[in-house]
């Protein structure tokens, strides 16, 4: 009697899509090479920091994958699809896949604080005015804003409520990626340290990927799983904190180790 073939059920690995990979972007303007060859891949669930020296093209790198500013060379692959090459109508349905807190908040100072967070349910959903200010109801409470401060304007609200705002209004389509701008810019830092645990509870609740631009310490400790560092162009050293702390890079490790730098305070 023949062998039998031993039947080896094909156990089929689904590859990982991560949220953002970047290969080899290139941005320049004119003769101004801000990145050159650069490297980025963030998993899902993660919170990660994005520092770097002023001009090391944080704000670039952010609009690129934003889909604000064209690349001169290079992939962005969000969810895996290279969004250099994506129609505008796919880039919007993309659009509506991810949340975008602005530095300023960049709220509209003629809209309430609901109406404010409801903006991207009537620009990407259909919905009944009611149903949107109901959701828009919940998402305050997931940020940790009173609901009697539904109806006030943004010029009644403190700098922490304008943020959380902010946040509500990313939030809206429940997105699986926030980008943050200086999320904890021009707060105290009390207000700094409430906002940063709002985030890392979000992401662990909602396992939701943070891409976070900051030049704060304290929320580098505090929230990030992994810091990605701009200098030379490129992104030259991935890690968490503790990691970068070793780092021999001129600039990491003055970032880490000089006068403003948490290692040489002693924390
Ligand atoms: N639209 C543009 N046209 C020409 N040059 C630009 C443009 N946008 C940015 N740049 C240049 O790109 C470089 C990086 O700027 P970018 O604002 O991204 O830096 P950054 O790291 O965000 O700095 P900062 O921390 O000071 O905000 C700078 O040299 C800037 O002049």
């Amino acid at each position: 009697m023949a062998d039998i073939p031993d039947i080896v059920p094909e156990t089929e690995e689904k590859p990982v899509v991560h949220p953002i990979v970047i290969e080899g972007l290139r941005n320049q303007f004119g003769p101004n090479i801000v990145h050159e060859d650069l490297k980025l891949t963030v998993e899902r669930g993660k919170v990660l920091g994005v520092v770097g020296g002023s001009g090391t093209g944080k704000t670039v790198l952010l609009n690129s994958i934003l889909g604000l500013q064209k690349p001169s060379a290079g992939a962005i692959h969000l969810f895996g699809q290279d969004i250099t090459r994506l129609s505008e109508k796919k880039m919007r349905a993309m659009q509506s896949r991810f949340g975008v807190l602005f530095q300023s908040g960049a709220l509209f100072s003629a809209l309430s604080v609901v109406e404010n967070i409801c903006v991207p349910l009537t620009e990407y959903a259909r919905l009944k005015p009611a149903m949107a200010r109901e959701i828009g109801l919940m998402k305050m409470a997931l940020v940790g804003l009173p609901l009697d401060a539904a109806d006030k304007r943004p010029s009644e609200l403190s700098g922490g409520m304008i943020k959380r705002t902010a946040l509500a209004r990313a939030l809206v389509l429940d997105p699986e990626l926030l980008f943050l701008d200086e999320p904890t810019a021009g707060l105290d830092p009390i207000g700094a340290a409430a906002f940063d645990t709002l985030i890392r509870e979000l992401s662990d609740s909602l396992n939701l990927t943070v891409f976070m631009i900051t030049h704060d310490l304290d929320s580098l400790y505090a929230i990030c799983d992994e810091v990605a560092v701009l200098a030379d162009r490129q992104v030259v050293e991935t890690a968490p904190p503790k990691v970068l702390e070793q780092s021999e890079h001129p600039w990491i490790h003055e970032y880490f180790h000089g006068p403003r730098g948490r290692v040489s305070k002693g924390e």
